[in-house]
């Protein structure tokens, strides 16, 4: 007798062949707008679903989770960080959750270096004098940028993300620093050539690159506050790939302003895609609409994560990338 397939809400449109594959194996609702759903939606759809599979955009807090049906058991999220959802509360009614590790991790270390590449050398700025028609030529003073061999990076968080960055920071000729929670095993750390800081505050106080790349988490949040802001040097520039809300945006931009801090590249911000006005207007700072896992190998790849997930907790096991609160 065929086993009824679990029902799958999908909160956002994901890519077609996923959406596909989605609705062979399971009973699925998929969404076919790209925007995300309301709270009310949100809310009655967890009411009904086995299994539901947000994003970041969805804000899955204890109120909405204590709204959630009895048949709610997995939520698989589609991506690596988990911040938006109480995994504590969602823990506590039963319900698992999984993310999506690993297939991430190239794509946001690329990107990461595309944001230092660009702060230091002046991509975006070079880009629009290429395209103006005020051009000239080239000249010996113009649009010089920082080297990057020989540059001191200090990476914030040295899990997947952090020594991948570690690894393509070391080809460019940089010196690697890193804090972190633990320190790495030395058949880690050794063959990234970095030098472990157990003291954050010492490690910005003396880089020239601050790559944040540690997760947010309760003890993350503003782990760059304004007082460690003004720890950098002022020659220094910042890049985040990781979430806004490790960095004290605020203070960010006033010692952007002020020229207490060089630049920065960011890719994500502490109010979600709502960039502070002041952080946009200023001409030392590259940002980017939240695209480090934007490639369409690294999207089909979280997908199929997701799948997995789903598939292997169907099949009565406990699905392979399951997240423990407390050990982000
Ligand atoms: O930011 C993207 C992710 O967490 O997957």
């Amino acid at each position: 007798m065929p086993t009824k397939k679990l029902s799958v809400v999908v909160t956002r449109r994901l890519p077609d062949a996923v959406q596909s594959r989605m609705a062979e194996l399971f009973d699925v609702t998929l969404r076919d707008t790209d925007t995300p759903m309301s709270r009310d939606a949100l809310a009655a759809a967890m009411q009904g679903a086995d299994v539901l599979v947000p994003t970041i955009t969805d804000a899955i807090d204890a109120a909405l989770l204590a709204q959630a049906g009895p048949r709610l058991k997995l939520i698989a999220n589609y991506g690596a960080g988990v911040d938006h959802i109480d995994t504590g509360t969602a823990r506590q009614r039963g319900i698992l959750v999984s993310n999506t590790p690993g297939v991430l991790t190239d794509d946001t270390a690329d990107m990461t270096m595309a944001l230092m590449l660009s702060v230091l050398r002046r991509i975006p700025e070079g880009m629009r004098i290429a395209q103006s028609d005020d051009w000239t030529g080239w000249a010996p003073t113009a649009m010089l940028g920082g080297r990057i061999a020989g540059r001191r990076l200090g990476i914030l968080g040295m899990g997947r993300i952090g020594q991948a960055v570690a690894r393509r920071a070391r080809a460019f000729g940089m010196q690697i620093h890193y804090h972190n929670r633990k320190r790495l095993r030395a058949e880690i750390e050794e063959p990234l050539g970095a030098t472990y800081w157990d003291s954050l505050d010492q490690m910005v106080a003396r880089m020239d690159v601050i790559s944040v790349n540690c997760p947010h988490t309760p003890s993350t949040f503003h782990l760059m506050n304004a007082r460690r802001l003004k720890l950098m040097k002022p020659d220094a520039v910042i890049v985040n790939t990781s979430r806004g809300e490790v960095i004290d945006e605020n203070a960010l931009t006033r010692m952007l302003r002020s020229g207490e801090i060089a630049g920065a590249g960011l890719d994500v911000f502490e109010r979600g895609h709502e960039i502070n006005p002041r952080l946009k207007a200023l001409s030392n700072v590259i940002l980017l609409p939240h695209m480090g896992s934007a490639t369409v190998e690294g999207r089909l790849e979280m997908g199929e994560k997701v799948l997995i997930n789903i598939k292997t907790f169907a099949d009565g096991h406990r699905p392979p990338d399951l997240v423990v609160p407390g050990q982000l």
